[in-house]
């Protein structure tokens, strides 16, 4: 037997031959997975570009590539250049052994972590994401220079950026200033909340307002940055330019117009003067839409708007119900208010019965009421129907994704039930919907992105799966366009725990990327788990890559817990690879890693089970020569000797032959089982054909 692992020497790989750097050996586990993060150095997230101009151009990626491959070709070196050491006697079990130590020592310094590649150059320009601020140019940074220590948005000479949070958080307090206009313009000119005693107070807060309103006029919305054709504009006199084309600029001059002046005349009571203060309504809605893109749930704020319109009708129904009781007189009939109690509250209880038309309000007694409470039901029924009407459309579309997640469950229920299938089956059926919704929150991912232009389709799936994406080594030591190229092909699928994602034998169709969750290669009695893949690992690719006899599964991958995965179809794979020489590279020489990983574990199992089979042999061979032994003790003492002698020597021959598993009558199948091994530990040794192993 051993005389054929002698044969296989030309063919054996010489792990010690590999060593070129003295790396740390990494744990068992993350040895067999493919960029588990545990066996991958701690690596660099995919950032955004700022800009749409790709960073690198095609030579420098090229330059990158290569260096890629060949160092990736010096790492992975399957052939030695010295001889291979003899197998000389029966000792060769113990090399067999030590060799495929040896092998495994190699390959987990080979696995060792490398220095963190840097993918940041590299997936720079991955997402050609738009972004909305324009560099500065020199001049302006001229300009800037004795303004430094002013931030960007202080700084008169900067441009704002309309969609940043500055911006957002200045129109948050222009908004607060409006609203303070709005409600408190009617509340004092009809309530009498404003005493002489309190009135310098009420005037800080109208003219601290009125400085917002002015530096919101003359220094924030003349820098606001433009969209010109697709081409953000930052230059401060076409800023100022747009802003003075809009009907925005109009407004904003006539609510700033100074009509308190005339307070001079006719007193600080007649609040009524700050009424073009309510014009700023621009700025309101911007602050809205602006909340509406940058909230992660947008209905919030849809709410929030409508039901500060509401408020807002009863509140000026409210004063107009106090302005026309005082007008006719307090508690002059039964219809005005009383007097009684806090009048803003009594009024706007007033006001909210009618707005509602909940009814029982106090009967109307001459025109001018009975003009008053038709127009208060009308705009209940109107104004306030389309107002409560809005709320339920803005939450129908909030939940509709859960409704038609419900009705899918239900649905697929109805049909399993209907069916009569196991209990069990159903119970997976609605686990796996669970989990997928708790996952993705939608089922109808690929409609939502096939609504989108190419490019902008690729951006979001590259932004949605960023995480994961970034963790998967194939992507780091390869070209940033293969990342590119496959994300739009990657499938989201869920596994439910034990679920089997791929089994041992079956005809491969598609490759995983492990999103979230864990997963077991398991050995082939399915008793022993090889690896277990984290997130950003890749499995199921070896029988995709037309290695030759390697076309169906080589092991079976279970899911551990849930998880979540991207599968890629083969024929994208292929496609990929076709234009990613380097991607195809690197895949072959991983799963060429795995086949010899495998194909030695293998190979030293039938050793052991080999070396169990021979001393239990051995041990019947004795048992049976003790029997003879006594069967014969009535025999004369010399033949007896004799006899003893002779089974002596057979017993020792029998060993000799069960020892050297050359000949004898049960040689055969020792033979049959040598041969096997050889086999198997030629495939464990001999490096696939399909493998370049020199390339530049
Ligand atoms: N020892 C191992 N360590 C890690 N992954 C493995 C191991 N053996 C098999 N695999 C993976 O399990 C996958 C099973 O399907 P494939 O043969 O297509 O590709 C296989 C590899 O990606």
């Amino acid at each position: 037997m051993f005389g054929s692992l002698k044969f296989l020497r030309r063919h054996t790989v010489h792990p010690s031959s590999l060593k070129q750097v003295e790396k740390p050996p990494i744990p068992k586990e993350t040895c067999g997975s493919w960029c588990t993060p545990d066996a991958t150095p701690a690596h660099n997230t995919l950032t955004q570009t700022n800009s749409n101009i790709e960073t690198k151009t095609e030579f420098q990626e090229d330059a990158q590539n290569k260096e890629s491959i060949v160092s990736q070709l010096q790492k992975v070196r399957l052939f030695s250049p010295s001889p291979p050491p003899e197998y000389k006697s029966d000792n060769d079990i113990t090399e067999a052994d030590t060799e495929l130590k040896e092998f495994k020592q190699s390959k987990s310094e080979d696995n060792s972590p490398e220095p963190p590649p840097v993918l940041e150059d590299k997936l720079d320009a991955i997402i050609e994401t738009p972004q909305s601020p324009v560099p500065v140019s020199p001049s302006r940074k001229q300009k800037c220079k004795g303004l430094a220590q002013l931030s960007s948005f202080c700084d008169p000479f900067m441009p704002i950026d309309p969609q940043g949070r500055r911006y957002i958080s200045w129109l948050l307090l222009v908004t607060f200033c409006y609203s303070y206009n709005a409600w408190c313009v009617a509340l004092r000119a009809t309530f009498p909340y404003q005493t002489p005693e309190n009135t310098p107070y009420w005037m800080v807060a109208d003219y601290l307002c009125d400085i917002v309103y002015i530096l919101d006029a003359a220094f924030v919305k003349p820098r606001l940055m433009f969209l010109n054709e697709g081409f953000w504009v930052d230059d401060p006199s076409e800023t100022r330019k747009n802003y003075r084309r809009k009907s925005q600029y109009k407004f904003d001059m006539i609510s700033l117009l100074p009509l308190d002046l005339l307070y001079i005349y006719f007193g600080t009571q007649k609040v009524i003067l700050r009424l073009p203060r309510l014009l700023k309504l621009q700025t309101f809605w911007e602050f809205h839409q602006a909340m509406d893109r940058v909230l992660a749930s947008p209905y919030v704020v849809r709410i929030g708007k409508t039901l500060f319109y509401i408020f807002y009708l009863i509140h000026l129904n409210a004063c107009a119900y106090y302005a026309m009781s005082d007008y006719i007189g307090l508690g002059k009939n039964g219809w005005v208010y009383d007097n009684q109690g806090s009048a803003y509250i009594r009024c706007f209880y007033f006001a909210t019965k009618t707005a509602t038309s909940i009814g029982k309000n106090p009967k109307p007694e001459n025109t001018i009421e009975y003009l008053f409470m038709t127009a208060a039901w009308l705009m209940g029924v109107f104004v306030f129907a389309l107002l409560i009407g809005q709320i339920r459309d803005i939450i129908a579309t909030a939940t509709r994704a859960r409704t038609e997640y419900r009705q899918t469950l239900d649905g697929s229920s109805r049909y399993l039930r209907r069916l009569n299938m196991p209990v069990p089956l159903q119970r997976r059926v609605a686990s796996w919907f669970n989990y997928t919704w708790s996952r993705q929150r939608c089922f109808d991912e690929p409609r939502i992105l096939n609504s989108l232009p190419f490019n902008m389709k690729r951006d979001v799936a590259l932004e949605v799966h960023m995480t994961t994406l970034s963790k998967v080594q194939l992507f780091r030591d390869c070209s940033a366009s293969l990342l590119r190229d496959l994300v739009l092909q990657l499938r989201p699928v869920c596994f439910l725990p034990g679920d089997v994602v791929v089994r041992r034998g079956d005809v491969g169709h598609q490759m995983y990327i492990i999103s979230s969750g864990e997963c077991c290669v398991m050995s082939q009695d399915e008793k022993e788990v090889l690896a277990t893949l984290q997130e950003g690992s890749v499995f199921g690719e070896i029988s995709l890559l037309g290695i030759e006899g390697l076309r169906r599964r080589t092991a079976t991958v279970r899911s551990r817990g849930y998880a979540s995965l991207f599968a890629l179809s083969r024929n994208d794979l292929e496609a990929a690879l076709k234009h990613h020489k380097q991607a195809a590279q690197v895949l072959r020489i991983r799963a060429d890693q795995i086949i010899r990983e495998n194909a030695a574990r293998q190979a030293k199992q039938r050793l052991i089970r080999l070396e169990a089979k021979k001393s239990v042999s051995i041990h019947e061979d004795e048992n049976t020569v003790k029997r003879r032994m006594s069967n014969t003790s009535s025999a004369s003492n010399l033949t007896l000797e004799g006899r003893r002698q002779r089974s002596a020597s057979a017993m020792s021959r029998r060993r000799l032959s069960a020892v050297s598993e050359s000949g004898g009558q049960e040689g055969k199948t020792k033979k049959d089982e040598a041969a096997t091994l050889a086999v198997t530990c030629d495939r464990a040794r001999t490096p696939l054909p399909t493998i370049v192993l020199s390339g530049d």
